[in-house]
């Protein structure tokens, strides 16, 4: 079997062993239009069908080829999805502090869509599905409380790399597969500006650095960029809390 085929088979019964254990038969999917939710979506309409709800949360910052790719996907699968915008609790919020910068307002953004898919998960009784891979993960490239949160996430252990070849084939459009990976939070936003190289770059090294285990000096001797595994080991170091638990004082 593929590789690929392979792990759409395992991610399949883990999605269906982990919904069905917590008591639930409805998930969500908060769609993008780009190619990490339009991957979970996909995987988890061959489970759920009719039972996967995809929700697309514009904001008057997300761009329009997004709102065009989310149609496009939901209308090739036959996926169900409906639309609650963030625009207007954005807006009265952006009103009240004027003076937020772009990252703040992004960060504010993810955490309107978390607010809005989680209570959509309550009137549904469904459980929301995460969508960030490994390279985000790994990197802290993502919004703590925002769109790291979930209940389930199938696709957290593939780096981006991954993701692009378990899209195409699961057969996802070619539009979304082809653009730019953008976290769309503000107007030409693109992840590899933000992290100064590209995924396949940042994902050999990431290879390298967390699941090998290599030091930094035997990394090095593998032709990779000093300043960009100088980069990646400061984020995964500084970022690591945004994998784990709050910490709780234990009372001795
Ligand atoms: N050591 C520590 N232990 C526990 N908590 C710690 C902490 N250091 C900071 N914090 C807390 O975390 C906050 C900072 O983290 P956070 O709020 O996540 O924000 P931050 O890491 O500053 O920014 C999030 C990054 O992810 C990108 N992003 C966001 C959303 C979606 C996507 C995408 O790809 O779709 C990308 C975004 O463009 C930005 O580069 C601090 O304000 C503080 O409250
Ligand atoms: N406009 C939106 N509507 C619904 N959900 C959104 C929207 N924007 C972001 N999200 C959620 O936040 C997640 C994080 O965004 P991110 O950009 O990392 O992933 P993506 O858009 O699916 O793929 P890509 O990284 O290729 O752009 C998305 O997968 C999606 O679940
Ligand atoms: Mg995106």
């Amino acid at each position: 079997m593929n590789k690929y085929a392979h792990i759409t088979e395992y991610l399949k019964g883990f999605l269906k062993a982990e919904v069905s254990k917590r008591g639930f038969k409805k998930v969500l999917v908060g769609l993008s239009g780009g190619l990490d939710s339009a991957v979970v979506a996909v995987i988890a309409h061959r489970v759920f069908k009719d039972e996967l709800l995809c929700v697309k949360m514009p904001s008057q910052y997300s761009s329009q080829n997004s709102l065009i790719d989310a149609d496009t996907l939901c209308n090739d699968f036959s996926i169900r999805a409906i639309t609650a915008s963030i625009e207007p609790m954005l807006s009265a919020y952006e009103e009240l502090n004027p003076d937020m910068d772009k990252l703040r307002i992004g960060n504010f953004s993810s955490r309107m869509r978390m607010a809005t898919i989680f209570d959509i998960s309550a009137r549904e009784n469904a459980l929301v599905l995460g969508t960030s891979n490994k390279s985000e993960l790994m990197l802290g490239y993502g919004t703590i409380y925002g769109d790291l949160a979930c209940a389930i996430n199938p696709i957290g252990d593939l780096y981006k790399s991954e993701i692009y070849k378990l899209a195409k084939y699961l057969g996802v459009p070619k539009a979304i597969i082809d653009k730019a990976p953008s976290a769309d939070l503000w107007e030409g936003q693109s992840d590899e500006d933000d992290l100064g190289y590209t995924y396949a770059k940042i994902d050999s090294a990431l290879r390298l650095l967390v699941d090998e285990r290599l030091s930094k000096e035997d990394i090095l001797k593998k032709d990779i960029d000093k300043e960009m595994l100088e980069m990646l080991i400061k984020r995964v170091s500084n970022n690591s809390f945004k994998t784990e638990m709050p910490k709780i004082a234990k009372m001795v």
